[in-house]
């Protein structure tokens, strides 16, 4: 399971994570294609042979250590030129490729027939043309020492949420910087990128150092803009490399084109660099992603180990149920072990019978991580839809998926500048500080201390798509110190004493559609059939609960939000309540419906063509609408998501409002 920031729509995230020595998952991730290149197109035939090619590569190299790097900077820059020059002099490209270069290289007639190693990586735009869906292009090559994996990231804007993928995994980000420009906004927003994910070690490659002449004043002043910029963002290491990637020096090794710089080379420097985390120090944690139960006398706990290391005898506690046993046995396909550390897949199997699932984590006894429900976040917007605060989404941490919904945003941050900005919507690419609310409590760790479990992805709850990746800052407080107060007289008896079953009847609709008519009429029969009833309506509700809300997406999500609790609260006390508010979205009527239990909630969708609504006209407002005079109206400027099963389905063309209104009291009565 991949857990890095925003990975998971990678392919190779999902194999490649922790597991530094796993040769097959890498090479199979490189076969699967999607957005994972390696060497070569992976829609291409070539690309099954490039990946078994590389998982002989891995397997011969396994002992080594891996390094996953992401490169920041444009083409202009250097970029592709760094990389495609890295690739070709480690030795690592393919023959067949290298021809491949080489002819389009004499085509283009580039580089006086010198092979133009940007072409190695603009091959990826002409991917993206034929429609392959190209986010991050991963490339792989070793040396004697070390072998890497590269995260190539598009370097403009509207590329944030690429860079994040890219940067999810990475221990190192390499800046590239025009010797002859200095820093640019674009450095500013990659390494503040790179920070927020965490990566702790840049290497400053400032680049087209023979086009100022090798110049060591010029190279030095970029060096101490960037160290100062470094030192506000918290990246606490920067190596940084005078490079030509061109003429390849200090590229692979050191060169005589600057005598006065004394530093390793770039590849020297990626070969060498410490960037270990002390994941050990942490304390076990082990999320668990099934539970291995082949017959009744074996029960395992399987995953991987995110931090730490565990050994038979050790005192564990299952989070977030808080409930402590012994490791038993580590169990893997080769054997027990005596002891597994972080990186490593095992099964646990403990002395006690607890109750583990899917999502619970399994932490150290002596170091537990935290449990919390409501957490400071940060969070990377990557849907083309806003973030609305309030709207419930899925959070997808480590194994654990749980309902989330973001109470506040602090204030979004300009990528390039870092200035805080008010906001009350989140925009593609956009980043925000922000709290989040969950629905129930889970493991965590802050992201600085450990990004598998201090890293989530929000999935849309509609159409199931990755919306944003997010870090956990720290927990909030709140869910420790509220308490759910203990009542005598509980929903039940209320209900037996109104002898009636409580509802939450659900009108939505366009304006104009019948849901005041309808509702109206439906609680006058309740009415004087002995029910106990109370109407909410969207006009009557706005005047006083509600009436700092206006008709923006978000705060019509707010204004659906809290008439769903204030309906709750009502039907808690025994009562019919019929809801009638337009609810526009999907996403907010189905948070409303989670509030009641599986009978209790009504809905009634109350269908009538816009034109129709718009014939009618009831309150003018189509028609100042229509005008301009009303922004955000329902139908016209603003969506309209119809339900597409609701309990009840009024075509009110087809009847009148009084035999609706009978449809629903026959249901609620049946
Ligand atoms: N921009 C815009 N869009 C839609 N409706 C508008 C707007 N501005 C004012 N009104 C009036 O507000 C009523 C809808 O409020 P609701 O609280 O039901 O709306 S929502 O559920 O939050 O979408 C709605 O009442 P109904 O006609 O009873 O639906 C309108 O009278
Ligand atoms: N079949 C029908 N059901 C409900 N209302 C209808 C129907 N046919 C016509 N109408 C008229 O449409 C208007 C609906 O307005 P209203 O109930 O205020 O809608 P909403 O509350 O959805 O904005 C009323 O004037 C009502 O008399």
């Amino acid at each position: 399971m991949a857990t890095g920031f925003g990975v998971r729509d990678s392919g190779l995230a999902e194999a490649e994570r922790g597991d530094a020595g796993d040769a097959k998952s890498e090479a199979g991730a490189g076969k699967s294609g999607g957005s994972v290149v390696a060497f070569a197109n992976p829609a291409s035939p070539v690309a099954n042979a490039a990946g078994e090619a590389v998982a002989d590569y891995l397997k011969q190299h396994e002992s080594k250590s891996l390094l996953r790097f992401i490169t920041c900077g444009s083409v202009d820059d250097g970029k592709s030129t760094l990389i495609g020059r890295l690739l070709h002099d480690t030795q690592r490209l393919f023959e067949d490729q290298l021809a491949a270069l080489d002819a389009d290289s004499r085509r283009h007639g580039t580089r006086n027939g010198q092979i133009d190693f940007a072409l190695l990586v603009d091959g990826l735009a002409a991917e993206r043309e034929q429609g392959i869906t190209i986010d991050v292009a991963y490339r792989y090559f070793g040396t004697e020492r070390r072998k890497f994996i590269v995260a190539d990231c598009p370097g403009h804007e509207q590329y944030t949420r690429n860079m994040a993928t890219g940067a999810s995994t990475a221990d190192l980000a390499v800046v590239l910087v025009d010797a002859r420009k200095g820093l640019l906004t674009q450095t500013r927003r990659h390494s503040y990128i790179v920070s927020l994910l965490g990566i702790r070690h840049v290497l400053l490659a400032v680049n087209k150092m023979d086009l100022v002449g090798f110049d060591q004043a010029v190279f030095e002043a970029i060096v101490e803009e960037y160290r100062e910029l470094a030192a506000k963002l918290g990246i606490d290491h920067v190596q940084a490399v005078p490079l030509s990637a061109l003429e390849g020096d200090n590229l692979t090794a050191r060169s005589d084109a600057t005598p006065w710089y004394r530093g390793p080379s770039v590849l020297e420097h990626l070969e060498t660099v410490d960037v270990a985390r002390d994941r050990a120090e942490l304390g076990l944690r082990l999320p668990v992603q099934w539970v291995n139960r082949p017959h009744q006398d074996f029960r395992g706990f399987a995953g991987t180990i995110a931090a730490g290391s565990v050994r038979p005898g050790d005192e564990i506690v299952a989070l977030p149920s808080g409930r402590r046993s012994r490791v038993q046995r580590i169990v893997t396909a080769d054997g027990d072990l005596a002891q597994a550390v972080a990186g490593q897949a095992v099964t646990l199997t403990l002395a006690d019978e607890l109750d583990i699932s899917r999502g619970d984590v399994i932490a150290g006894a002596a170091q537990p991580a935290q449990v919390a429900d409501q957490f400071a976040a940060h969070l990377l917007w990557m849907d083309a839809n806003p973030l609305l605060p309030g709207r419930s989404y899925w959070l997808k941490i480590g194994t654990r998926t749980v309902t989330a919904s973001v109470t506040e945003i602090k204030h979004k941050i300009d990528v390039n500048t870092q200035a805080q900005l008010a906001a009350r919507r989140l925009e593609l690419n956009e980043v925000a500080s922000c709290n989040i609310g969950l629905d129930q409590p889970i493991a965590f760790e802050a992201y600085r201390d450990n990004r598998e479990l201090g890293s989530f992805v929000l999935i849309d709850r509609q159409t199931h798509a990755t919306v944003a990746a997010g870090t956990l800052d720290f927990a909030l407080r709140r869910a420790e110190n509220i308490h759910w107060q203990p009542v005598d007289v509980d929903n039940a008896a209320r209900a037996r004493a109104k002898q009636q079953k409580p509802r939450c009847v659900w009108f939505t609709g366009l304006s104009g559609s019948g849901k005041s008519t309808i509702a109206n009429l439906v609680d006058k029969q309740l009415h004087a059939l002995g029910h106990h009833t109370f109407i909410l309506d969207g006009d009557n509700v706005r005047h006083g609960l509600n009436k700092d809300l206006g008709f923006t997406d978000a705060d019509r999500v707010e204004n659906i939000r809290r008439v769903a609790e204030v309906a709750k609260l009502m039907t808690d006390a025994g009562l019919i309540v019929l809801v009638s508010f337009i609810s526009p979205f999907r996403a907010e009527r189905q948070l409303a419906r989670e509030l009641f239990g599986a009978d209790e909630f009504v809905e009634v969708f109350v269908d009538t063509p816009l034109e129709e609504a718009e014939r009618r006209d009831v309150k003018g407002l189509y028609a100042k609408a229509r005008a301009g005079k009303i922004p955000n109206f329902t139908g016209i400027d603003s969506p309209y998501e119809a339900p597409e099963s609701p309990e009840l389905h009024l075509a009110t063309l087809d009847d009148d409002p009084q035999a609706l209104a009978q449809r629903v009291v026959d249901y609620l009565r049946g």
